[in-house]
């Protein structure tokens, strides 16, 4: 019996997701499973495009999918006209399910899959181009076995906020439905409204990226009700101290991850009793991975079992090697410390500088709610540091942020511009778009040539 099948069955007489009707996902992953096979038989398998919105359907269809080694393609049923047109253009799929009003052009390039049951998976959106990794029912099983030897255990339940067509959430399904674990699939918002807060979570891990971890950690009942979960996932983006700081202070059990979409989730993760006793960083390489480090540039270099094949259409060269842009370090311990992504580096005036330092000290002062950092192209000092940040009270001024920061950062460690904004972009995994930002800081400081003159003026005058 085909892999994904056989894990169906085991769950057929088994009430596995919780406040969601099991029986429906049995039924309708057989009911398709079956449609796909005779299509089949005839020809090569077709390709498809999973964009359902509700989650047993999307679930079920994903299982069937699999089964029937159907190449299957994971969408955002929300994403923008230019994505979904960029998508169906590269994909030319056979099947879309989920979407209406959808005009299907016969396939005109029909790129071949050298592998069968093929599991595209989003990355990238909002800034940039949507990119699938290629991932294998096999990639993802090894994700899910490293994740239950990591952490021993032998059935995992979840409960899932994040969306299902992202590997965070793909996961989370998965390694419930791999262990025979119960699986609570809900929006965020209705955490945020306190409906299904009566389930007793103290066997569930849940999954989250920084921005919904600071959210909660806002509201008291939230953050008593988060405090009571086995394990609480942190990944999908850099998380600050204070925000680490502040969910130690509640008791939080956090685990803060390591990890992408082309490795199938995490790869790294600290373990919540490390947290809990005050260590700061990404934990210890879960055993289905390793990761290198480039002796010269501290860029890490990763194999694992669960890595993706390649990007839709192509495979890599190099497989079962993945080199990212990431900069870090493994301590003698072995815990994983992740410094920066080298594309965000900043170099002014020769020193070399990661942003998130800088951000860490600017939120420590407690004057601001949200600060991104980056630098603008400046002839003096090569790039120039430069602040854009919500201000908590609309009166703070720059100086006053400044003034606290000169007791903590050298001086060419302290932005030379401040850019005050209501709002920060961020896309649904909690990821800041620093294209956007740069583009909103140039612009600013093109449109504002006085405060660039001004500062000439009281910097060097
Ligand atoms: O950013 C990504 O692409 C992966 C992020 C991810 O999978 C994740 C996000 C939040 C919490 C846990 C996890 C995880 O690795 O399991």
């Amino acid at each position: 019996m085909e892999q994904p099948l056989k894990y169906l069955e085991q769950l057929k007489n088994h009430d596995w997701l919780i406040s969601k009707n099991s029986q429906d996902f049995y039924k309708i992953a057989t009911e398709i499973y079956l449609q796909l096979s005779q299509l089949s038989t005839q020809e090569k398998p077709p390709k498809i495009i999973l964009a359902e919105r509700e989650p047993v359907r999307f679930l079920a269809s994903f299982i069937a999918a699999c089964a029937a080694k159907c190449p299957v393609f994971l969408c955002n049923p929300d994403w923008g006209k230019d994505e979904w047109e960029q998508v169906l253009d590269l994909v030319q799929p056979d099947i879309v399910w989920g979407l209406d009003n959808i005009n299907l052009q016969p396939s005109i390039t029909n790129y071949p899959l050298p592998i069968t049951n093929a599991i595209m998976i989003p990355t990238g959106g909002s800034s940039g181009k949507i990119k699938f990794a290629i991932h294998t029912w096999e990639t993802l099983m090894a994700s899910v076995q490293g994740f239950t030897e990591y952490f021993q255990l032998n059935t995992v339940n979840s409960f899932c906020i994040l969306p299902l067509y992202h590997v965070s959430g793909l996961m989370q399904f998965m390694r419930s439905f791999i262990t025979g674990g119960k699986l609570v699939i809900t929006p965020f918002k209705e955490i945020e409204s306190y409906q299904l807060l009566n389930i007793n979570v103290s066997d569930f891990f849940i999954s989250l990226v920084p921005t919904q971890l600071q959210r909660l950690l806002q509201n008291p009942p939230l953050t008593q009700w988060l405090s009571q979960f086995q394990t609480v996932l942190l990944g999908g983006a850099p998380a600050w101290d204070e925000l680490l700081e502040k969910a130690k202070f509640y008791q939080i059990r956090l685990a803060p991850t390591y990890g992408m979409t082309e490795t199938a989730s995490q790869i790294a993760t600290l373990k919540p009793d490390d947290f809990l006793h005050g260590k700061i960083n990404s934990g210890h390489i879960l055993p289905h991975a390793q990761i290198t480090i480039d002796n010269l540039t501290g860029n890490l270099h990763i194999q694992a079992k669960s890595l993706a094949l390649g990007y839709y259409p192509q495979l890599w060269k190099n497989p079962g090697n993945f080199s990212v842009d990431d900069i870090g370090f493994l301590d003698p311990e072995g815990y994983l410390h992740i410094i920066g992504r080298s594309s965000n580096k900043i170099i002014t005036g020769g020193e070399n500088i990661y942003p998130a330092e800088i951000e860490s000290a600017i939120r420590k002062t407690n004057l601001i709610i949200d600060v991104c950092v980056i630098g603008i192209p400046d002839k003096y000092w090569g790039q120039a540091l430069t602040a854009i940040y919500i201000p908590k009270h609309p009166n703070t001024s720059a100086l006053e942020i400044e003034t606290q920061l000169k007791n903590q950062l050298s001086k060419f460690k302290i932005p030379k511009y401040w850019i005050p904004l209501e709002n920060l972009p961020y896309n649904a995994q909690g990821k800041i778009n620093r294209q956007q930002i740069q583009q909103i800081a140039e612009d600013f400081l093109v449109n504002n040539t006085n405060l660039k003159n001004d500062f000439y003026r009281c910097r060097l005058g």
